[in-house]
């Protein structure tokens, strides 16, 4: 099984800024984490980040030709503005799960509402960097569901 993790706009600061609402952990060390699990349930687990909102609309197109089996997304800001990535990821035919470590609903209003949840099979945000391993386990179970 195939999937797709995709890191949004400045999550590559992750650690080096922020450092109280996402615990000081950085983008290696979610990377090196979702690895480790992909290993466990193997699963082929390929990721990518960008600060370039057309890159990340060409990824997500590239995704769908190497026929991914699910996608984990956090836009990081983007969640929250970007119809391109939202219109990206409504073409695909395979689970798409999105994620935060924070609890967006909890946020400041400008950082509350996502307009990538409208598209996506669910949400997973409130718990740090277990939002990603519990969303790949969902990605998982989400992709066998639909084969
Ligand atoms: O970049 C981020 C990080 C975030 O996606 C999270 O993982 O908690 C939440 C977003 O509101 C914010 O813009």
């Amino acid at each position: 099984m195939k999937v797709l993790m995709l890191h949004g706009i400045n999550h590559d600061l992750f650690g080096k800024c922020e450092p109280i609402r996402h615990a000081g952990i950085t983008l290696e060390q979610i990377d090196d984490r979702l690895r480790a699990l992909a290993r466990e349930l193997d699963v082929d687990l390929t990721s990518f980040q960008t600060n370039n909102e057309g890159a990340m609309c060409i990824r997500i197109e590239q995704g769908a030709r190497e026929q991914v089996d699910a996608v984990l997304i956090n836009a990081g800001a983007w969640t929250h503005s970007s119809y391109d990535i939202r219109d990206a990821l409504a073409h695909l035919s395979v689970p798409v799960i999105e994620l935060h470590m924070a609890n967006i609903h909890r946020n400041e209003p400008l950082h509350q509402p996502s307009v990538l949840s409208e598209v996506a099979r669910g949400q997973i945000c409130g718990f740090g960097l277990d939002s990603y391993l519990l969303g790949l386990r969902a990605a998982v179970n989400a992709a066998q569901d639909c084969r």
